[in-house]
C-alpha cells in the first residue's frame, strides 16, 4: 500500500469537485482528487452538455420556421444523425483527456479509482485492478460524489433494461417509441428532444408535468408537447413492465391502461452517491443524502459537524440546489473556506458572506430547455406561500411585448414576478417562451441584490427587446410609493 499526504482530498471529480480542488490549490494548498469514472462528472458526459446538444438543433429550426423569410429558406427536415454526431462532440466522445489536462495544469493530483473514507481524514482509493492507495488529508476531505438516477421498484422494471438519463443522453439511435416515466426536468426535456428527433413519445408522470414551476409555465409546455404529438398521462403511474420476445416493452398503468414502447426512460429523480463512500466509518448511514452546515461541513446524526469538522460535502450530494452552476458556486465558497481555516483566517458564513452559499436558499436560477424554454429563479407563488412569505404575484403576456412579437411570428409566452410585500423586493421570477433563457440573469441579480421594487423602475429595458417584460410587470404591479 502507498500512502500519500495532501492538505485536501476531494472524492468526485465532477464540476463541483474540480472547482473545490482548484480553489484550494489557488489558495496554496496541496490537493488530491479521486475519480472512479470520467473526470468532468455527470454534467459533461451524461447530463447538461449532451442533453442540451440534443435539444439545440430543433430549437434553431423552430426559430427559423417562425419567420416567413427564414422559413422559406428551410427546405429539409431535422437530421437526427447530425444531431447525435454534434452531441457526441459535446460529450467529448466520452473521453476525459481534456479535463485531465486541465487538472494537471491546475496542479491537482488525480487518483483514478473508487474513493472511500476509512478513518478520520483518510481516504482509500481502489483502482480498476483492485490496488489500494491510502490518501491522508491534513486539512479536509470533501465529498463531491453527486447522484445517480433513482430507479423505483416496480414489477418487471429492472428486467426490462430501462434507460436512465445516461442512456437518453448518450443514445446512438432514436427509438421509434419512447415511454418516459417521470414529469420532472429530465422527463420534460427528453420528451421535447426525442419528439423532435422523431420518436413517438409517451410521458407518464405521477404529479403532473414540471410540478415545481409556476402552472402558467408548465401548462404551456404541456400544450406544446401535445402539439408535437407527445402523449401525456399526467396523474398516472406505471405498475408493471415486461420486455417481450420482440424486445418491445409492455407497460401497464395504475388505471389499467396498457401501452408498448421500444425503450423506457426512467426519470423519477436522483439518489445520492453515498452508498460506498464509507459513511459507516463516521457514524452516518450509507446511501443517505449529506446534511451540511452553513460552511458545508457534514453534520452527524446529532446535528454537529463530523469529528472536528474535517469532512465537507458540496454539489448534488448535499441536495441543497442540484444544478451545476449552483454546485460550482458552493465549490468556490468551500475552496476559500478550507484555505481560510487552514491559515487560521476568519471564516465569514453570515448571510451573503464570502464563505456562505446563501443564494442556495434565495436565488437559484434554472433554465429548463423545453419548447418553449422556462427560466425561473427564486420562489414561485406556491413556494413563497409555503415558506410563510407575504407576497403578491403579477403576470403578463410575453407575446404582447414588442421585442417578442418581432422575435417570432405568433410568439407565445408569459412571465410572472413574486414580490415580498413586507420588504418590497423581488423574491421570484418565472418566464416561459421561446429564447427566454438569457432574460434570467437580470432577475437573479435583482433577487440576490435585494433591489427595492421602486428602484427597478429606474432599470430601463432597451426598446424593442423582450426585456421590456420587466416594465410591463412593474406597470401591472403598480407604484409602491
Ligand atoms: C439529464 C440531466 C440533465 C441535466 N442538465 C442540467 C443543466 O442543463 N444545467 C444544470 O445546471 N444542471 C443540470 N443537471 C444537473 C447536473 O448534472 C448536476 O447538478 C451536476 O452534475 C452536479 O455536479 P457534482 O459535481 O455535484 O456531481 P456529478 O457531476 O455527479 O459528479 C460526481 C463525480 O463523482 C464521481 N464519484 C462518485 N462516487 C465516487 C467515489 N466513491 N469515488 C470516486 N469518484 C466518485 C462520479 O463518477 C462523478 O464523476 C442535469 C442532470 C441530469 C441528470
Ligand atoms: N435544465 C436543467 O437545469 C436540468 C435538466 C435536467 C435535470 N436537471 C436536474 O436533475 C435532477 C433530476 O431531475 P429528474 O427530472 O430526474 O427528477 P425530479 O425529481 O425533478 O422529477 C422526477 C419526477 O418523477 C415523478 N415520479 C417519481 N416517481 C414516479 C413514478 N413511479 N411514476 C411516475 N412519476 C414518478 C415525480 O413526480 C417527479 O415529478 C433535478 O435536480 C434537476 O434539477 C436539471
Amino acid at each position: 500500500m502507498n500512502e500519500n499526504l495532501f492538505d485536501v482530498v476531494v472524492i468526485g471529480a465532477g464540476p463541483v469537485g474540480e472547482n473545490v480542488a482548484d480553489g484550494a490549490v489557488q489558495g496554496g494548498l496541496s490537493v488530491a482528487i479521486v475519480e472512479s469514472e470520467l473526470v468532468g462528472g455527470e454534467c459533461s458526459y451524461w447530463a447538461c452538455m449532451p442533453t442540451k446538444a440534443l435539444l439545440r438543433d430543433a430549437a434553431a429550426l423552430r426559430a427559423a420556421r417562425a419567420l416567413p423569410g427564414a422559413n422559406s429558406a428551410v427546405t429539409g427536415e431535422l437530421d437526427p444523425a447530425a444531431v447525435l454526431a454534434r452531441r457526441d462532440a459535446f460529450a467529448s466522445h466520452w473521453h476525459d483527456d481534456g479535463q485531465v489536462a486541465w487538472l494537471d495544469g491546475a496542479g491537482v493530483a488525480l487518483f483514478r479509482g473508487v474513493g472511500r473514507i476509512s478513518a478520520a481524514r483518510t481516504v482509500e482509493v481502489t483502482d480498476a485492478v483492485g490496488h489500494t492507495t491510502v490518501l491522508k488529508a491534513r486539512q479536509a476531505v470533501v465529498l463531491a460524489t453527486g447522484t445517480s438516477a433513482r430507479v423505483p421498484h416496480i414489477s418487471g422494471l429492472s428486467d426490462a433494461a430501462p434507460w436512465t438519463s445516461r442512456e437518453a443522453a448518450s443514445a446512438q439511435a432514436v427509438p421509434g417509441r419512447l415511454a418516459i416515466i417521470g414529469g420532472g426536468v429530465v422527463g420534460a426535456e427528453m420528451a421535447t428532444a426525442y419528439a423532435a428527433l422523431g420518436s413517438h413519445v409517451t410521458l407518464i408522470a405521477r404529479d403532473g408535468l414540471l410540478p415545481a414551476v409556476e402552472p402558467f409555465a408548465s401548462d404551456l409546455v404541456a400544450e406544446t408537447l401535445k402539439a408535437h404529438g407527445v402523449t401525456l398521462h399526467l396523474a398516472a403511474e406505471p405498475t408493471g413492465f415486461r420486455r417481450d420476445e420482440a424486445r418491445t416493452v409492455q407497460l401497464t398503468l395504475v388505471d389499467g391502461t396498457t401501452l408498448a414502447a421500444d425503450e423506457v426512460l426512467v426519470a423519477t429523480g436522483r439518489t445520492p452517491n453515498t452508498a460506498t463512500v464509507g459513511l459507516d466509518h463516521i457514524g452516518l448511514t450509507p446511501g443517505d443524502w449529506l446534511r451540511v452546515d452553513e460552511s458545508l461541513r457534514v453534520l452527524g446524526a446529532d446535528g454537529t459537524p463530523v469529528g472536528d469538522g474535517w469532512l465537507y460535502a458540496a454539489g448534488d450530494v448535499n441536495r441543497r440546489a442540484p444544478l451545476t452552476h449552483q454546485g460550482k458556486y458552493q465549490a468556490r465558497a468551500l475552496g476559500e473556506t478550507i484555505v481560510a481555516r487552514a491559515s487560521g483566517a476568519l471564516v465569514d458564513t453570515s448571510p451573503w458572506g464570502r464563505h456562505a452559499a446563501t443564494a442556495d436558499e434565495h436565488a437559484v436560477p434554472q433554465v429548463i430547455f423545453t419548447d418553449p424554454e422556462i427560466a425561473t429563479v427564486g420562489h414561485t407563488a406556491a413556494s413563497a406561500e409555503a415558506a410563510g412569505i407575504r407576497v403578491r404575484a403579477v403576470e403578463y403576456d410575453l407575446g404582447a411585448v414588442a421585442g417578442a412579437a418581432l422575435h417570432a411570428d405568433g410568439y407565445t409566452g408569459r412571465a410572472g414576478m413574486i414580490v415580498d410585500e413586507d420588504r418590497k423586493v423581488l423574491v421570484g421570477f418565472t418566464v416561459v417562451g421561446p429564447d427566454v433563457a438569457e432574460l434570467l440573469h437580470a432577475a437573479t441579480i435583482a433577487i440576490a441584490a435585494e433591489v427595492p421594487i421602486d428602484r427597478l423602475w429606474h432599470a430601463v429595458p432597451a426598446y424593442p427587446t423582450i426585456s421590456e417584460i420587466w416594465l410591463r410587470l412593474l406597470e401591472t404591479y403598480g407604484r409602491t410609493a
